[in-house]
């Protein structure tokens, strides 16, 4: 496991980005500015990730972008533009974030690479492969020489691959959009009462978290995620940001914000908590509803079960976890809670209801090889594997 590509230096990597079709350049975007911030928002509305058949459309806000894309140690340069030049307008980005990865027992400074976006009008003429090797210069210059990304697409090899589950919170809701479909056999008040949850929340010493928790939660975090493979390292700064949120989003309504972490604190010692970030999609062409409303899973930890050797405890104390995470996404008005095969997850899927979806999520290290890492799933069957579980700890956005 290593490396692949020979060892080279920043100074054997060109200065000069390469040529452009004439009537494009290249620009990095300053997401300091709100006037190219809306840019990247109003290109990624129109023009980033559906669902195959055209459905669902993600939308992702100015709002999410300041903690995407702005961590600690974010760099402008990482923040890649391709604009027409005669108009200004922005018709293609792809961004990356510093980010410690850990593969194995190697510790491998890299750079996460996401939000990929291509003008409608401007696909299969080979831009990506240009942007992807433009931003690999811009990385490369920094002396860092991998990237983590992921992808729905099937490309060479990837490190894992974890499938896609879901939780209906407002099955009808999802029924209603063509999201979930009625089984034969079963009512819609079957499904919506198979889908019930409590009002409240049952863990005592359940709270949000505040940014003083960090040291408990980043102790607790490191322990945690020692047993996985592929893993994100943060400082505290870091733990910080990507818990609670950017700085902007500290005094905003719970609705508002992007990311939202809960500790369980039990005489005064954090033993748990679990995060889960808010991205909507927007619903196309759907005469009753315009946005579906989405919590997916975020990083997660816990010190029950640690010494003993099989994960009944572990299992149970997730479901029970994420069980009031289902009942505090529910009771902010959210319609799904999704979340992949990777972490422990395998573990508390089933007992809390989330059905398997039909999409698969490749995870990618660039120019480092790596054995197979597990994603939670069996790889004939693609069925959930508790058993082995996963080895992928890191959550990419
Ligand atoms: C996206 C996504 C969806 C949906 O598409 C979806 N849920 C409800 C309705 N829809 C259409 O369901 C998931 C379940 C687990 C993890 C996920 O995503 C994990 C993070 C993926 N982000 C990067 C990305 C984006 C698009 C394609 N590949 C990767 C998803």
């Amino acid at each position: 496991e290593g490396p692949i590509d020979s060892v080279k230096t920043p100074a054997d990597i060109p200065d000069e980005p390469s040529p452009l079709l004439n009537d494009f350049e290249w620009v990095t975007i300053d997401l300091d500015r709100m006037d190219e911030m809306k840019q990247v928002e109003s290109l990624l509305y129109e023009h980033y990730v559906e669902d195959q058949d055209a459905t669902f459309r993600f939308a992702y806000s100015s709002r999410f972008f300041e903690w995407a894309l702005k961590p600690p140690g974010w760099r402008r340069e990482y923040h890649v533009g391709v604009r027409v030049k005669s108009t200004g307008k922005l018709v293609a980005f792809i961004s990356g974030i510093p980010s410690l990865l850990r593969v194995r027992e190697n510790k491998v400074p890299s750079v996460e690479i996401n939000f990929l976006c291509i003008h409608k009008k401007l696909r299969s003429k080979r831009l990506a492969p240009v942007l992807i090797k433009e931003i690999t210069r811009r990385v490369n210059k920094n002396d860092v020489w991998q990237a983590l990304y992921t992808s729905g697409a099937v490309l060479p090899t990837p490190v894992s691959t974890c499938r896609y589950t879901h939780r209906p919170l407002n099955w009808e809701k999802l029924y209603e959009v063509g999201f979930s479909s009625l089984p034969a056999g079963v009512t819609k008040s079957q499904m919506i009462a198979k889908y019930a949850l409590p009002s409240s929340t049952k863990t005592s010493g359940l709270r949000k978290m505040v940014p003083e928790d960090a040291d408990q939660v980043l102790e607790l975090y490191n322990r945690f995620q020692a047993k996985y493979d592929l893993v994100q390292e943060f400082t505290k700064d870091e733990l910080v940001h990507w818990l609670c949120g950017p700085d902007t989003q500290r005094d905003l309504e719970d609705r508002e914000k992007v990311i939202m972490s809960y500790v369980v604190e039990q005489n005064g010692k954090i033993t748990d908590f679990f995060s889960f970030y808010l991205l909507p999609f927007t619903v196309l062409n759907n005469s009753k509803y315009d946005r579906l409303n989405v919590a997916y899973l975020f990083y997660y930890a816990t010190d029950a079960g640690f010494d003993s050797r099989d994960d009944a405890v572990l299992a149970k104390r997730l479901s029970s976890l994420i069980g009031d995470a289902l009942v505090v996404t529910k009771n902010l008005k959210i319609d799904v809670f999704n979340a992949l095969t990777s972490q422990d997850n395998t573990l508390f899927l089933k007992d809390l209801k989330f059905g398997n979806g039909d999409a698969f999520l490749n995870f990618y290290l660039f120019n480092y090889k790596a054995f197979p890492v597990r994603g939670g799933i069996d790889p004939e069957t693609k069925e959930l594997d508790p058993v082995h579980k996963s080895g992928v700890g890191v959550v990419m956005l």
